[in-house]
């Protein structure tokens, strides 16, 4: 089983978690694109009734109103019953860095308050320690940015503005804002890095998400592995 396939069998488990009448925070990224297409067409199908989606980036937005979810915004919804999400890395606590997408901020709002956070990856996800493979981004303020960037130097880390591909310049996220890909040599504590990133003038939030995983479904070459805190 190929890594793709993985993924859409993480995004099919995932949907018997949905059931009538639940708003669902829908995720960004490849991952989560499979399970917002499915479940576009259980509800066009009419195996679901009454369920809204809660995208948190346009690029979810889009693709809920293409496969036929239709959405709501965090200020018409009393609660989130789910919030459904891809990670770049999960360790064994199911602490999570999330946002090479670059929509880490509406991800933690909306997946803080979510009744149960699923997360949805495939095994290449998993790893020992956070911060093992990928860096941490943080999203700031333009103006802000290079003086966190030497900041950052405190907690030895090195962190690179990140640039945009078809774009010239920094990537400019959803909320207007750029991203610092940081790298830390190993993190020992994510709860309290998580704190400190957010305590410095300028940021707007990290993509460290320290004990808000409810379930972490993991896709294996022997099937859907499901972790749980
Ligand atoms: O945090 C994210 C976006 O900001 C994604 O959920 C994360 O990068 C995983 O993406 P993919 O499922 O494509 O591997």
């Amino acid at each position: 089983m190929n890594t793709e396939e993985m993924k859409k069998l993480v995004a099919k488990e995932a949907l018997k978690y949905i059931e009538d009448d639940m708003i669902v925070g829908l995720g960004t990224g490849s991952t989560t694109a499979y399970f917002i297409k499915m479940l576009g067409k259980m509800i066009m199908n009419e195996e679901l009734f009454d369920v809204y989606g809660l995208p948190t980036s346009y690029q979810a937005r889009i693709l809920a109103l293409e496969s036929g979810v239709p959405v709501v915004s965090l200020d018409e919804v009393d609660a989130i019953d789910i919030a459904v999400d891809g990670a770049d890395e999960v360790d064994p606590h199911l602490n999570l860095i999330k946002g090479r997408g670059a929509a880490l901020t509406m991800e933690k709002i909306i997946e803080y308050r979510a009744g149960t956070f699923l997360v949805l990856v495939d095994e290449s996800k998993l790893v020992e320690y956070l911060g093992q493979k990928m860096p941490v981004p943080i999203e700031v303020i333009p103006a802000a940015w290079r003086v966190i960037k030497e900041e950052l130097e405190v907690f030895n880390a090195t962190a690179d503005l990140r640039m945009g591909v078809k774009k010239d310049g920094p990537v400019v996220t959803d909320n207007g804002n750029f991203i610092l890909d940081a790298k830390f040599e190993r993190i020992e504590d994510p709860l309290d890095l998580e704190i400190e990133l957010n305590n410095i003038p300028g940021v707007v939030e990290n993509g460290i998400f320290a004990d808000i995983a409810d379930i972490v479904l993991v896709g294996t070459k022997e099937g859907v592995k499901k972790l749980e805190r």
